[in-house]
């Protein structure tokens, strides 16, 4: 159990850390937002996407987890574009 326990409370700190990140990601979507309404732009930028994607593979330590960062990123920026249709 204390094994358990100890890892759990590993992931807590990742996910806090995680949290802040993420926090910090979400202000500045809003503020790319901001710039894409006042320059008329669409939400969705196909091109940044895959480079977004592309970066993250690049700095990846285990390529076996590809799947799994394409995976994460993209609903990342699912939810940014959520973000900036309902906020802006
Ligand atoms: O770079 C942008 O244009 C953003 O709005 C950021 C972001 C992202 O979350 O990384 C979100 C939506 C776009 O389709 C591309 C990238």
């Amino acid at each position: 159990m204390e094994y358990l326990e100890k890892l759990r409370s590993e992931i807590d700190d990742i996910d806090r850390e995680l949290i802040k990140l993420f926090e910090k990601r979400i202000d500045i979507v809003l503020k790319i937002g901001d710039y894409k309404k006042n320059k008329n732009m669409e939400i969705f930028q196909e091109d940044r996407e895959k480079q977004v994607l592309k970066n993250a593979l690049s700095n990846l330590e285990n390529t076996e987890y590809s799947e799994e960062i394409v995976r994460m990123l993209s609903c990342i920026m699912d939810i940014s574009k959520d973000i900036q249709k309902e906020k802006i």
